[in-house]
């Protein structure tokens, strides 16, 4: 369901958690006189209005409520569809006996249009053409269960396409975990502020699309609360040139650094000659190599530009560093002895370095573990990655991506990039940014080196770690988009980012 075009770029750059969105809602009753009601009629209003929006032409909807206020918000859909002459079939779940005063307005504002109120019995009729879920919200506290699971499945397996308020049912606002099972909806309209749990993890699969509604509530009050988390994309930060300055003209390749690549043992030689050439078209001004003497004439063939120095051990290893400006550090390295004496000589240097693959493998191991000080580092763990140097299983890393993100940035007192849907870039200080561009096509072989190598060539460039990881995880991505845009998602390959790399790199999107 993911579309691979940064199909989430016009949504806001600030993210929520649940409980700042619960406050934001209060500062909209107190500081703006907005009574809950109010809030509750915007909220369904911008509902139907997307509703009607993506699907004139429906005439039978099924509205499905809960007993809090996201039900509240289904009454109010419900009463618009029928006053608009729709055909609806309203059911709720749970006790609609204890509603909050907001709910039960609207309650009697759907009762008033004439939308018959039923409590569910255990069939979804197979009817409608469009289902929409107003059963729980962010007031989600555990996994659905019961007659509500059982009605998600039926929901899950109706041929109608979902539209989820707030959020779909099931789906946690804070993790973007689907509590199983969760509704897995077409469009989901969210009210007031967006959650951050929307855009990572399983967000985007549950969430479909995303329609972002701020129910008139005025900026400076959404404005007055800190965002938990940063929303960015390719887009964004192009706008605010986060990205490379212009080049001048009176230059040599010294000003652009040089990325020294260490990784490639025996059978893993692609994952080093794939950094090097990601550095490359990402402007580094020198990139080279040291990796295992029988993937160096490879190397050479694909890429010459790429200086290739066979090493057997650390010590080797020691002219390439002083001539180096950046490291980049742990694609196909290995976890044997050849990859633990390099990265130890790389571990005693001062250059700023991306850390990757089995750097990471072997730094989370007993007697390797460390924090970078002021040493310029970031690392790019996936889930599994992230796992071992938490010393945790990756449930425990997927079931709070944010979490993890943030643990491991301030542990290892570096800049940390957890990978996977909606990637986050995290800082020791607390920030943590999410990327919402990336498709399903990047879980392939090597895209991770790719990544590796842009950061790097970022760093030679001059900018600082979190600098080049917010830009180089957005640009990744971006050319990741932009790649699988024509061919599709299924098929895409890593070395097919290489020209689009080049390309949003110097601004150029046609
Ligand atoms: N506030 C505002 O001004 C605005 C809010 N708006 C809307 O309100 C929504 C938030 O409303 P909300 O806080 O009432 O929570 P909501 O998600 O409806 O459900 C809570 C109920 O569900 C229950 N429950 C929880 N998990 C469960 C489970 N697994 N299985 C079964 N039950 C479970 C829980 O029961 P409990 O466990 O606490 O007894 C409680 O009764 C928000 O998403 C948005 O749609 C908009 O109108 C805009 C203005
Ligand atoms: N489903 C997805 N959505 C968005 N990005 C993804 C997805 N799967 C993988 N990626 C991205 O692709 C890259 C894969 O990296 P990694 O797992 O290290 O691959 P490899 O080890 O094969 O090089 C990361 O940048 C990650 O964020
Ligand atoms: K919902």
């Amino acid at each position: 369901m993911t579309q691979p075009l940064s199909a989430f770029q016009h949504l806001p750059a600030s993210l929520f958690t649940a409980a700042a969105v619960r406050e934001l809602d209060q500062r909209a009753l107190t500081d703006e006189q907005i009574p809950a009601f109010e809030l509750m009629s915007r909220a369904g209003q911008a509902a139907f209005g997307c509703l009607l929006q993506r699907w004139p032409t429906a005439q039978f909807l099924t509205v499905l409520a809960g007993p809090g206020n996201n039900g509240g918000d289904a009454y109010v859909v419900a009463a618009l569809a029928a006053i608009h002459g729709l055909d609806v079939n309203f059911y709720t779940l749970g006790d609609h006996g204890q509603l909050s005063e907001a709910s039960t307005r609207a309650r009697e504002m759907a009762l008033a249009a004439g939308v018959e109120v039923k409590p569910w019995a255990g069939v979804l009729e197979r009817d409608s053409d469009l289902l929409v879920d107003g059963l729980l919200g962010t007031g989600l506290n555990k996994a659905p269960a019961g007659e509500l699971a059982e009605l998600i499945e039926q929901i899950n397996s109706h041929p109608a396409p979902v539209l989820a308020l707030d959020i779909p049912t099931g789906l946690h606002a804070d993790t973007g975990c689907a509590l199983e099972p969760a509704v897995r909806a077409d469009l989901t309209v969210t009210f007031v502020a967006m959650k951050q749990g929307l855009l990572t993890a399983d967000g985007p699969d549950y969430c479909g699309d995303i329609a972002y509604a701020c129910l008139d509530i005025r900026p400076a009050v959404l404005k007055s609360m800190a965002a938990d988390v940063e929303r960015i994309g390719y887009q964004v930060l192009a706008e605010r040139h986060e990205g490379l300055a212009a080049r001048r003209g009176n230059v040599h390749k010294g000003r652009y650094g040089h990325v020294l690549v260490v990784g490639g043992d025996e059978g893993m030689g692609g994952a080093a000659a794939m950094a090097c050439e990601a550095a490359a078209r990402s402007g580094s001004g020198l990139v080279s190599c040291a990796t295992r003497g029988s993937h160096a004439q490879a190397i050479l063939m694909r890429r010459p530009e790429v200086m290739v120095k066979p090493v057997v051990s650390g010590l080797e290893l020691l002219p390439l560093l002083e001539r180096a400006s950046v490291l980049a550090v742990g694609p196909g390295l290995g976890q044997g002895s050849w990859g633990e004496l390099l990265l130890q000589q790389v571990l005693q240097s001062d250059l700023p370095v991306v850390l990757d693959a089995d750097a990471l493998n072997l730094l989370a191991s007993p007697g390797w573990r460390q924090a970078f000080g002021e040493r310029q580092v970031i690392m790019t763990p996936h889930p599994g990655e992230a796992a071992r140097l938490l010393d945790v299983d990756i449930r425990t890393v997927q079931n709070d991506r944010f979490a993890a993100a943030r643990d491991l940035a301030s542990r290892y007192s570096a800049v940390v990039v957890l990978k996977g849907c909606g990637s986050l870039i995290a800082h020791p200080d607390g920030r943590v940014a999410l990327c919402s561009d990336g498709n399903a096509g990047m879980a392939s072989g090597g895209m991770g080196d790719v990544l590796t190598g842009v950061l790097a060539a970022l760093l030679a460039q001059g900018m600082d770690a979190w600098q080049a990881a917010r830009w180089g995880v957005c640009l990744h991505s971006a050319a990741a988009d932009r790649a699988a845009h024509e061919n599709g998602l299924c098929g895409l390959l890593a070395t097919d980012l290489m020209p689009w790399l080049r390309r949003l790199n110097n601004y150029i999107t046609h």
